[in-house]
């Protein structure tokens, strides 16, 4: 299973290789301003999967969200410890 240290791994690699066809790179290409507005989408698809769906879709819509905030990180040049040491 996937951890969110892997998957910011693996979306650093194709941020530096920029493999054909990647969606990461699709959206890092469209910049911060894009990336802010799926991240505020996908933090109402939560709430709304939170409120009126169950706990797999929630917990789908988390992943999500989770992936658009690595990609506003990489986009921003933090990486993993520059979060971290505020948790
Ligand atoms: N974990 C994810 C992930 N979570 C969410 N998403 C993207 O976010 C979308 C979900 O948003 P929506 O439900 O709003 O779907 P949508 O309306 O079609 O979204 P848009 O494409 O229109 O923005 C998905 O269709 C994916 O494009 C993800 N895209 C990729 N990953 C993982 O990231 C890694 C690299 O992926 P690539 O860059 O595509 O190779 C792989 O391990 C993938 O599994």
């Amino acid at each position: 299973m996937k951890t969110f240290d892997a998957l910011f791994a693996e979306l650093s690699e194709k941020a530096e290789t920029r493999p054909e066809g990647s969606d990461t790179v699709a959206r890092l290409d469209a910049g911060v301003h894009s990336i802010g507005k799926k991240i505020v989408e996908e933090a109402a698809e939560v709430w709304m999967a939170a409120e009126h769906e169950g706990d797999e879709a929630c917990a789908e819509e988390i992943s999500q969200l989770l992936y658009h905030l690595q990609v506003l990180m990489l986009a921003k040049g933090l990486s993993l410890q520059d979060v971290y040491r505020h948790l």
